[in-house]
């Protein structure tokens, strides 16, 4: 091929000689003289330091090639992942080389131009209008970023034109929750990302692992993934956002495709201290067995579990380590670890960004094993890989999706919902909780909770921040209320295990369920003639989200109106929630069936529909069938005389007797301070 091949290149990103505008040609022999004389009639010379500093590059050690390719790599996510979570931007194309990413802009309201103007006046942040690229360029800026990942970062944190992009303490303040609290206390460790499989290598002593190679691994295995396309989204998101904090301290993220228990003892080094996050269920616990039997084949490895899921940490609740004292009634529950809530779950880390910078700058590649050790699907050093969407088989048909409410993968965009929250939201959630339309009446925070890029303690610092600066009132109460649902679900499943997952429940009691196929398709189709359970599978089948108040009525109306087996519900909520967590949707699954011997649960759909959407306005924006009817005949549009709704089915089932059980009822709301 060399004979026949001629290769033009440049010197400006390899080398970072930008500025130089130095390129280069390699020819066979023969073509040597006269490509010499249409550069010389084209170009004259090269000034002489920049030709001399282009000889010592090319003469440079291949690992610099890799390294300028990884550190663009790295440069690119995190620009990518902080603009992408900003509104008013979008960006179309993660580029695959060079170092420029254009990003639409069009959404701050302002015109390329005037935005490029804007940014550079008032916060010193050059970038170029697309324009000057030529008419397809509009609407877009060029982002240069051959910079430091700091300078990067910083630059990206002051962009406030759109108004509620993030401000920059809010960003530089934050920390990774759970990703990557490095301090190595017990309870920093349970601050770690729920999912990630975090190897800590070669650390004999890990109380000093700010000092030691920690190699941070998330092994996706994709067969197990279990998921629709929303959480999909979120989860690479998640990924992306992880591996660029952790670049900025130094370290990185490296991603594997497989099964945990064939990639991790493959890629571990002998000696390796192996920590990971306990999990509180059944099947994630079986694949940390097979992980087990796959690390015996390598010697000398240890195993260290931390627990991080939950607000009370469970060595500080008051039951016996098995949990077999636990009461199985949440009210229960919630009055015995109450004073737990004044003191251990309230320590929350430091900011590990405060650490210096040279003991979080890791020597990752020490950690990993020798070359050869195993065959992996990538090469041992590609800390490069960054699934995306292509990389999961959804199939073509199946687009990138948008999630609902702007919410975005990755610990700082959950932050900045979580500030946002504690703002006035916050003030009225007393009220608002059952709000199933708007993006305020609840947090929104579980898509975030649930894949650990938020710690249930963060959140509950934010919470008693706002009660000490405010005040303790009911919003306080019933927000704490809810975390400690949470964790109440999260110990359920460790006591209960398989039984969360079964017909009978934790309780053993067989259900005859008179419903099948026919009836529980109706329910997954939002076609059931019943407004408040369609609109609802039907937001959820569209957004991935749907409200809390929507998820208790359409299990307790699949489960007792369609008495069609809960655990197909649960099933079905598995794949399409964005904010699935086994123990959460399980958990309240099987207590909806009332097989966890707690309260019943049991809702009439349209009183519900009736008391808690009045005016019909939820309904009308997920049945678009049904949107010119007034309130009065929204709830049951059958009852209207004369109407026929030909677009709109009529009811599958007669609706029993209106039941007034509440799924909380039985807790006394008795606020702090009042
Ligand atoms: C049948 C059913 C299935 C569910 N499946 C899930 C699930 O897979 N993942 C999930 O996170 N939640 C699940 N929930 C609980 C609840 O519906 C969501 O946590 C809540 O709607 C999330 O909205 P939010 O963040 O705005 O909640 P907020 O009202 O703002 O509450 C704050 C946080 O408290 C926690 N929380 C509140 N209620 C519950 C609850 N009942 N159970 C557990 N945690 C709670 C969540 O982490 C939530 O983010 C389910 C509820 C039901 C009835």
């Amino acid at each position: 091929m060399a004979e026949r091949s001629v290769l033009l290149d440049g010197c400006s990103k390899a080398f970072a000689m930008t500025g130089w505008r130095l390129g280069f040609g390699l020819f066979p022999a023969e073509l040597v003289e006269p490509a010499r004389n249409l550069a010389i009639n084209s170009w004259t010379c090269v000034p002489p330091f920049v030709a001399a500093a282009a000889v010592t590059a090319l003469q440079s050690p291949e690992a610099d090639f890799e390294y300028m390719r990884l550190e663009y790599a790295a440069r690119r996510d995190l620009v990518f992942e902080r603009l992408a979570n900003l509104k008013g931007f979008s960006i179309a194309v993660r580029p695959a080389g060079a170092m420029y990413l254009l990003a639409n802009v069009t959404g701050t309201g302002l015109s390329s131009r005037d935005f490029a103007e804007k940014l550079l006046e008032e916060e010193g942040v050059a970038l170029l209008d697309g324009k000057y690229f030529g008419a397809a360029g509009d609407g877009l800026v060029r982002i240069s970023f051959a910079q430091s990942r700091e300078i990067l970062a910083e630059g990206c944190a002051s962009w406030r034109v759109s108004g509620d992009a993030p401000s920059r303490s809010a960003s530089r303040g934050s920390s990774f929750g759970c990703l990557n609290e490095f301090h190595v206390s017990e309870r920093v460790l349970a601050e770690q990302e729920k999912k990630l499989q975090a190897c800590w290598v070669a650390a004999p002593d890990p109380e000093i692992v700010l000092k030691l190679p920690v190699l941070v691994v998330y092994v996706l295995d994709e067969g197990q993934l279990r998921t629709g396309k929303f959480r999909a989204k979120f989860l690479l998101q998640s990924l992306a956002a992880c591996k660029a904090n952790l670049q900025l301290v130094g370290s990185d993220l490296l991603i594997r495709l497989g099964r945990p228990e064939e990639v991790l003892p493959r890629l571990l080094a002998e000696g390796s201290v192996l920590v990971t996050q306990e999990e509180p269920t059944f099947e994630e616990q079986a694949t940390d067995r097979a992980l087990q039997t796959g690390l015996a084949v390598a010697e000398n490895m240890r195993w260290e579990y931390v627990w991080g899921a939950t607000l009370i940490h469970k060595d500080d609740l008051p039951f016996q380590a098995d949990l077999k004292d636990m009461p199985d009634v949440f009210t229960a529950f919630k009055n015995q670890v109450a004073p737990e809530l004044k003191c251990a779950c309230n320590q929350v880390p430091p900011d590990y960004r405060d650490a210096p910078k040279a003991e979080t700058a890791l020597n990752i590649r020490r950690c990993l094993a020798p070359l050869g050790f195993g065959s992996l699907p990538l090469p041992a050093l590609d800390f490069g890989f960054l699934p995306c969407w292509s990389d999961l088989s959804f199939g073509e048909s199946e687009s990138e999706p948008e999630l609902p409410f702007g919410i975005a993968g990755g610990e700082s965009a959950g932050q900045r919902r979580l500030e946002e929250f504690m703002g006035s939201p916050m003030a009225r959630y007393a009220e608002s909780k059952n709000n199933m339309l708007a993006l305020d009446a609840s947090s929104k925070l579980s898509p975030w909770l649930a894949n650990g890029s938020l710690s249930p303690r963060r959140v509950f610092e934010a919470l008693r921040r706002r009660e000490a600066e405010i005040s303790a009132d009911a919003a306080t109460y019933w927000f704490t209320f809810a975390l400690l649902v949470r964790d109440f679900f999260h110990f359920m499943a460790k006591k209960q295990g398989r039984r969360i997952f079964l017909e009978g429940g934790v309780i053993g009691k067989r259900l005859a369920w008179k419903g099948g196929d026919r009836e529980f398709q109706l329910w997954q189709q939002g076609q059931t003639g019943f407004p408040l359970v369609d609109a609802n599978m039907r937001e959820m089948a569209t957004t991935g989200w749907m409200s809390n108040r929507g998820r208790q009525n359409v299990a307790s109306f699949l489960i007792w109106d369609l008495q069609v087996d809960w655990r197909r519900g649960a099933d079905w909520f598995e794949r399409c929630l964005l904010d699935y967590d086994v123990a959460s949707n399980w958990c309240n699954w099987v207590a909806a069936a009332e097989l966890t011997g707690g309260r019943v649960n049991r809702f009439n759909v349209v009183k519900q529909s009736r008391q808690y959407d009045p005016e019909g306005e939820y309904l009308r924006r997920w049945l678009p069938e049904l949107r010119e009817l007034p309130a009065e005949w929204i709830h049951e549009p059958w009852r209207r005389e004369g109407s026929k709704l030909s677009a709109y089915p009529p009811p599958c089932v007669p609706l029993e007797a209106p039941k007034d059980s509440e799924w909380e009822p039985g807790i006394q709301i008795r606020p702090h301070g009042s």
